[in-house]
């Protein structure tokens, strides 16, 4: 039987608007994202793909339900278990990067670990081995504003992954490449998906990057309300498939 890595359930969220109005953008949703799964979340502007990241992430709390990642309830963890476990556990890639532009290439990916207070030799080796895997060895000594926007980008997955997560979460990583860039991105999450096993969670508007996921979740007003699966289908075929469904929802 295959084992969650994370389980949401009958997540609510209600952000109080300046005009005192409640409005709950999250309403009963639950989710499981299984071990070595590739989860892609789709569904209009506004649908709430963002808070459900960000609270599956550790980053925002719900206003009601639960979070586990692997078998830990993370609502219930203090400030520095949720460091310690972000530090650990997770790897984040943002559409911006979120670049320190006064460090190196090198320094940026380097940063979970020197975080971690791992030595300088087991990080020179993590940080080579993530850079051959990304092709980005020969830009390690150079800073962030040298490099184009996809080579900034895979920056960016190689500081997720240095540190051996168990889960990713993306949010449009995708978003600011053109087509070239945004393949190869995603060809290396894939890479990364079913070489080491790291599970993916990652919120996207893009038909061709959510086509590299095993399933997608389609968002109507903060709740589920359509799952495709791709199965033994080709990714071109899947593709198809996520084309004719955003059809429909639109
Ligand atoms: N901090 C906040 N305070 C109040 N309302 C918020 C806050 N963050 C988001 N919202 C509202 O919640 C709703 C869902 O926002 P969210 O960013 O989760 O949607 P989304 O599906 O990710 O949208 P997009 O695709 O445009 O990024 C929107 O109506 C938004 O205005």
């Amino acid at each position: 039987m295959t084992e969650p890595v994370l389980n949401a359930n009958q997540l609510n969220k209600t952000y109080a608007s300046t005009s005192g109005v409640a409005h709950e953008v999250l309403h009963n949703l639950s989710m499981t994202v299984d071990k070595g799964e590739f989860v892609a979340i789709m569904g209009p502007s506004g649908s709430g793909k963002s808070t459900l990241l960000n609270i599956l992430s550790t980053l925002m709390q719900p206003s009601s339900g639960s979070v586990t990642i692997n078998n830990k309830n993370i609502l219930q963890m203090n400030d520095a278990e949720i460091a310690k476990f972000r530090g650990q556990d997770m790897g984040f890639i943002f559409q911006d990067y979120n670049l320190i532009e006064s460090l190196t290439v090198q320094e940026n990916i380097s940063l979970p670990l020197t975080l971690q207070k791992v030595s300088p030799k087991d990080i020179k080796k993590a940080v080579q081995k993530v850079a051959e895997l990304l092709h980005i060895e020969s830009y390690l000594k150079q800073y962030p504003t040298e490099l184009s926007g996809g080579q900034q980008q895979r920056v960016g997955a190689a500081r997720a992954l240095v540190h051996n997560p168990t889960l990713i979460f993306g949010d449009e990583p995708t978003g600011a490449l053109d087509s070239e860039n945004a393949r190869e991105m995603m060809n290396y999450l894939n890479q990364i998906n079913e070489n080491e096993g790291i599970s993916i969670v990652m919120v996207t508007h893009d038909a061709f990057s959510a086509s590299f996921a095993s399933r997608i979740l389609f968002l109507t007003d903060g709740q589920i309300t359509k799952t495709i699966s791709r199965d033994s289908r080709s990714r071109e075929a899947f593709y198809q498939q996520v084309l004719s469904e955003l059809g429909n929802f639109n």
